[in-house]
């Protein structure tokens, strides 16, 4: 447990950081995709499109399956599937819960900030049974913009009172870097989410973990 963690709040981003849930994201995707009667791809490559939010993904599922039908058009159907496998398989990253527990009683308080769609945010905490951690919970949708933004943020630090300099983003992709640095927060990556191509370690973050309880060995 930390003596003295140094940020009063720490903004967490979801998938890949907290949850890997790339199998159930990669189980709508391939809904979607057999659907409009395309071949499903592997988790792998959907791993890859993680990170912009639900529109970009099945935009570059469309892109790679050379289906040039407008995106908008096939949302609410993916939107179905997403919530369809949501819960098939979800899996908190070892050590989650412990540390969540060990900031908790050190007095940190913790929202997710994520770009998964907003209504699917807490059902899925509520089903890892980490829900009751989080003060705040921020979707994409809710605002009008989201991750690489930096409104996503500032809108937490401000409904916690506290300055954003002063709330830790940790976070696995480059969303969650820019966000950061545009809203001047500080940053920690962790280094076994989705991180696609982006340079974790040049991008000006306090530090990258390998694991998630690295966290609280952060002074
Ligand atoms: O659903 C996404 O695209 C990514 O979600 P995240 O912001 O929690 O990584
Ligand atoms: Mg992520």
């Amino acid at each position: 447990m930390p003596r003295a963690f140094p940020w009063p709040v720490v903004l967490f981003d979801l998938d890949g950081t907290l949850v890997d849930s790339a199998s159930d994201i990669a189980a709508a995707v391939n809904r979607l995709l057999t659907e409009l009667g395309h071949h499903a791809v592997d988790e792998a490559t959907v791993r890859s499109w993680i990170g912009d939010g639900a529109r970009e993904l099945v935009t570059q599922a469309l892109r790679h399956a050379g289906d040039t039908r407008d995106v908008g058009a096939v949302m609410p159907r993916f939107m179905v599937h997403y919530g369809d496998c949501l819960l098939l398989d979800p899996r908190l990253y070892p050590g989650v819960e412990t540390t969540l527990e060990a900031l908790r009683t050190a007095g940190v308080r913790m929202a997710v900030c994520t770009n998964k769609p907003a209504q699917y945010v807490s059902p899925l905490l509520e089903a890892l049974g980490i829900d009751g951690f989080f003060d705040a919970v921020l979707g994409a949708g809710v605002l009008p913009e989201r991750k690489p933004h930096p409104l996503p943020l500032l809108h937490l630090a401000r409904e916690f009172g506290v300055d954003i300099g002063r709330c830790l983003m940790v976070g696995d992709s480059a969303t969650d870097a820019g966000a950061a640095i545009a809203a001047g927060a500080p940053l920690v990556l962790v280094a076994y989410g989705y991180r696609r191509d982006f340079d974790l370690y040049g991008c000006g973050a306090l530090a990258v973990i390998d694991r998630f309880d690295q966290l609280l060995d952060l002074r």
